[in-house]
C-alpha cells in the first residue's frame, strides 16, 4: 500500500504543478475589454478555464480508472475529478471531467463482467477494467484510497466500492445538501446520463438520492448538449423556498449556475402578474396538515388538479373562443358593408393560430385597413375624412362587443359553465386554481419564449397534480422533464396523484422512462428498518426502502410525560456529545414548535424556529413542525408527541411520521407524551 500511495502522492503532486503552471500562464494574459467579438469570446473562454482549475485545485479528482480498449495495446490511467482539466502541451488530459463518455465507466462499472463498454461519440468501445479506484482528497493533501475493483483480485468488485460510500455515509453533513461525483452509485448515474428527450419518472425511496440525482443530470445535460441546452432555460421546481435554500449549494459546487429554481406557486404568480394573491401561507400550511377535519372540500379539489378538469377547460376555451366573435356586419358608411363572414373568415382561418388577444388585435387592425383602404376610393365625397372618422367610431363601438377579457373573469365565466360554481365577488384563488388560470393566461396572451424550458425538473412530484404536469409540458417543447419523487410521501391531504401512471400517461411510450430507486444511502440500518415497520401496512405497490449496510444506534422511543423540556435538553446534549451538526427537534403543529423554541431559548439554548413561508434553513437545530421537513435531513432528529391523538393510526399520519423518521442520518429519537401512537407498532418505548 505504501507503494501505491507514493506512487498516487506523486501523481497529484504532479498534476498540483501543471495545473498551477497552466493557471499562471492564463494569469499572464490581461483581460480584454475591446470591442471584438472574437477577442471576447477568447477572453471569456479563459475565464471560464481560470474558474475550472481554481475549483479543482483543492481536490483534483476523486477517482482513477484503468482501462485497456480491445483496439489497443495499452492501458490508461484516467483520473476523473469535478472538472476536467487538459494535459500539458496537448498530451492526453490530466483530469476528466465525471460527465464524460468514458468517466460513466467510473460508475456504472461494478466488476461482475470482465468487460465494460461506454458510449464514445460515434462507437460504443469496449475494453478491459484494470483497476477502479477512489481517492479522497483534501486541500490538496491525499487522505484516503479504496481500490473498488482490481483486475485478477477476487474479493475485489461486486459492492467493494461500499467501503467508500460508507466512509462518505459516515460524514457527519453541514446544512446543505452536497455533490455525490464521487460515489455516485451505478442505478443513480443510468438516470444521470439518461437522454435529454425522455421525460423520467423517478420513484425512490427517502434518501435514496432522488433530488441530489435530479441536480447531477442538470449538470450532464448542459456538459453533453452544450450548444443546445441552457442553464437560463432550466428549472427545477420544489415544494418551497426553504428546501430551495437547503439545495442551493449543489449546483454552484457542479460548476453550473444560472438555473432557475424556483415553485410552483412562485412561478405562477410571477407569470399572472400582481392582480393574483394566494390566501396567507402558513393559514393555509395549518388548515391542510394541522386540522383533523379537512377545511378543504377534497374532491372539488382533486377535480380542479385533474387531467379530466384540464381537457373539460380547454374544451370550453375551444367554444369561447369560437363564440366570442360578435355576429355582426360592420356598416363604414352607406355602400362599404364589411360583412360579418368576413370577419369570421379572418379570424377563424388567417388569424386562428395567434392566442387570443393576439387574434383580437390583429382583426382590430385588419378591419381598420379595410377601412383605410375603402376611404381611397371615396377620398374626393370626403376629403376631410368626415366618413373615416365616424367609421372608426363604429369599429370602436363593435370592438365594445368583444370584450377582452381578464384569466380571472374568463375563470370565473367558465368555472360557472364547468362547475355550477357560482364565485362570490370577493374570490381569492386558491393554489389549485392557479394553474388553470395560467391554462387560460397562455390562452390568451400565448407562452412568451422566456417562459419556454429545454429543461423541466419537478421535485417532490407526489404532491403535483396531473394537470400542473400537462401545463409544463406546454412550456417545455422537447418535453425533458426529470420528475421525481416518492408515493409514500405524499402528505398533502386529498392532493397530489397516487400512481405515477397518472403523470406518466401525459407523454407519449418513447418519451416515457420509469425509474425506482430503491436504496436508502441517507439513514443508518436501524432508522430505515423501523420507518419501513411504520409504513408497512400502507405501503400499497412501493417497495419497502433497502437501507445500505450501515449500522448506526438503536432507534430511541421514550415517554417524557409532563417533561418534554427537560428530555429534549438531555437529547440536544447527547446529540451534540455524538458530533451531530444538525438537529431537528420534529413537532406535530406550529404551535407545539412555537412553544418548545421559546421554551428552549429560555433555557440559553441556541435554536431556529421553523414555520411556513421560511425561506433560508441555516443549520444547527432547528424546531421544525414535521409537515415541513419534507426533503430535508439533519444529523440527528427528535420527534415530540409521538402520541395516540397526535398520529393516529391512519394513512395520512403513518406518512408523516414515515417522512419525519427518514430525515434522520445517524441517530433518531421519539418522545411520547402520553400514549404512544399506535403507528410505532411493537417499539419498545423506554423512560
Ligand atoms: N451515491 C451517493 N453517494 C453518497 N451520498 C449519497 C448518494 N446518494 C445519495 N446520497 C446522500 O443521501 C442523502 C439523501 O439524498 P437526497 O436528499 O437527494 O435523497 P431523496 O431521495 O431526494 O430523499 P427524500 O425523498 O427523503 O427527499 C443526501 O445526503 C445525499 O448526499
Amino acid at each position: 500500500m505504501d507503494t501505491i500511495k507514493k506512487l498516487e502522492n506523486d501523481k497529484l503532486a504532479e498534476t498540483i504543478k501543471e495545473m498551477e503552471r497552466q493557471r499562471a500562464t492564463l494569469d499572464l494574459i490581461p483581460r480584454y475589454h475591446g470591442k471584438d467579438i472574437v477577442e471576447h469570446v477568447l477572453d471569456e473562454q479563459r475565464q471560464q478555464q481560470r474558474k475550472r482549475l481554481e475549483k479543482a485545485a483543492p481536490a483534483p479528482y476523486f477517482g482513477r480508472l484503468d482501462f485497456k480498449p480491445e483496439s489497443s495495446e495499452t492501458t490508461a490511467s484516467l483520473y476523473i475529478g469535478k472538472a476536467g482539466v487538459e494535459g500539458a502541451d496537448g498530451k492526453d488530459p490530466l483530469v476528466i471531467d465525471w460527465r464524460a463518455p468514458i468517466a460513466s465507466l467510473f460508475y456504472s462499472f461494478t466488476g461482475q463482467s470482465k468487460t465494460a463498454s461506454y458510449e464514445a461519440p460515434e462507437e460504443t468501445v469496449t475494453g478491459t477494467v484494470r483497476l477502479k479506484r477512489n481517492i479522497a482528497i483534501h486541500e490538496q493533501i491525499l487522505e484516503r484510497i479504496v481500490d473498488s475493483y482490481v483486475e485478477g483480485d477476487e474479493k475485489s468488485g461486486g459492492g467493494a466500492s461500499d467501503d467508500f460510500l460508507l466512509y462518505r455515509l459516515e460524514e457527519s453533513k453541514d446544512h446543505r445538501l452536497r455533490d455525490i461525483v464521487s460515489t455516485i452509485q451505478s442505478e443513480q448515474d443510468a438516470i444521470i446520463r439518461a437522454e435529454r428527450e425522455k421525460a423520467l419518472v423517478i420513484q425512490g425511496v427517502p434518501g435514496s438520492g432522488k433530488t441530489t440525482v435530479a441536480l447531477h443530470r442538470l449538470a450532464y445535460l448542459l456538459y453533453h448538449y452544450q450548444d443546445r441546452m441552457k442553464p437560463e432555460k432550466m428549472v427545477v421546481f420544489a415544494p418551497n423556498r426553504m428546501f430551495l435554500d437547503y439545495i442551493s449549494d449543489v449546483l454552484p459546487e457542479l460548476g453550473v449556475g444560472d438555473i432557475q429554481q424556483t415553485t410552483f406557486n412562485d412561478w405562477a404568480l410571477e407569470i399572472l402578474g400582481t392582480s393574483i394573491k394566494l390566501p396567507d401561507t402558513a393559514k393555509v400550511a395549518r388548515d391542510r396538515f394541522e386540522q383533523d377535519q379537512q377545511s378543504e372540500d377534497s374532491s372539488q379539489v382533486r377535480y380542479k388538479e385533474s387531467i379530466d378538469f384540464l381537457h373539460q377547460l380547454e374544451q370550453t376555451l375551444d367554444q369561447y373562443e369560437s363564440s366570442i366573435l360578435p355576429a355582426k356586419d360592420l356598416l363604414a358608411w352607406e355602400g362599404a358593408l364589411l360583412s360579418k363572414e368576413t370577419i369570421r373568415d379572418w379570424y377563424d382561418r388567417e388569424y386562428r393560430h395567434y392566442p387570443l388577444l393576439k387574434r383580437r388585435e390583429r382583426v382590430q387592425k385588419r378591419i381598420k385597413r379595410w377601412i383605410e383602404t375603402e376611404h381611397t376610393s371615396i377620398r374626393g365625397i370626403d376629403p376631410r375624412g368626415e366618413w373615416k372618422k365616424q367609421a372608426n367610431k363604429r369599429l370602436q363601438a363593435y370592438m365594445k362587443l368583444w370584450p377582452k377579457p381578464t384569466p380571472l373573469r374568463l375563470y370565473r365565466q367558465l368555472l360557472r359553465t364547468l362547475t355550477n360554481e357560482e364565485l362570490p365577488r370577493k374570490w381569492q384563488p386558491k393554489e389549485e386554481d392557479l394553474a388553470p388560470l395560467l391554462l387560460i393566461q397562455r390562452r390568451l396572451t400565448g407562452i412568451f419564449p422566456e417562459d419556454r424550458f429545454d429543461h423541466i425538473v419537478i421535485d417532490e412530484a407526489q404532491d403535483f397534480s396531473s394537470f400542473q404536469t400537462a401545463l409544463l409540458q406546454k412550456h417545455c417543447p422537447l418535453g425533458s422533464f426529470t420528475i421525481l419523487g416518492d408515493l409514500l410521501q405524499n402528505i398533502v391531504p386529498g392532493r397530489g396523484i397516487t400512481r405515477w401512471e397518472e403523470i406518466l400517461d401525459l407523454f407519449s411510450e418513447q418519451q416515457q422512462g420509469y425509474y425506482q430507486l430503491d436504496r436508502s444511502y441517507r439513514s443508518t440500518m436501524e432508522i430505515i428498518n423501523f420507518a419501513n415497520e411504520i409504513i408497512q401496512p400502507y405501503r400499497g405497490n412501493v417497495k419497502p426502502a433497502e437501507p445500505v449496510f450501515r449500522s448506526g444506534s438503536p432507534v430511541d422511543v421514550r415517554s417524557t410525560s409532563n417533561k418534554l423540556i427537560k428530555h429534549t435538553m438531555e437529547a440536544l446534549d447527547e446529540l451534540k456529545s455524538l458530533d451531530c451538526r444538525t438537529i431537528a427537534v420534529i413537532t406535530r403543529t406550529e404551535n407545539d414548535a412555537r412553544n418548545l423554541h421559546q421554551a428552549l431559548l429560555d433555557q440559553g439554548k441556541s435554536v431556529h424556529l421553523l414555520t411556513p413561508g421560511e425561506a433560508t434553513y441555516q443549520g444547527g437545530i432547528s424546531i421544525i413542525p414535521i409537515y415541513l421537513v419534507k426533503g430535508l435531513e439533519f444529523d440527528g432528529a427528535i420527534l415530540t408527541d409521538v402520541d395516540q391523538d397526535r398520529y393516529p393510526d391512519d394513512p395520512f399520519h403513518a406518512r408523516l411520521l414515515y417522512v419525519g423518521c427518514t430525515r434522520a442520518l445517524h441517530h433518531l429519537k421519539l418522545f411520547c407524551g402520553g400514549k404512544p401512537s399506535p403507528l410505532l407498532r411493537e417499539a419498545r418505548v423506554g423512560i
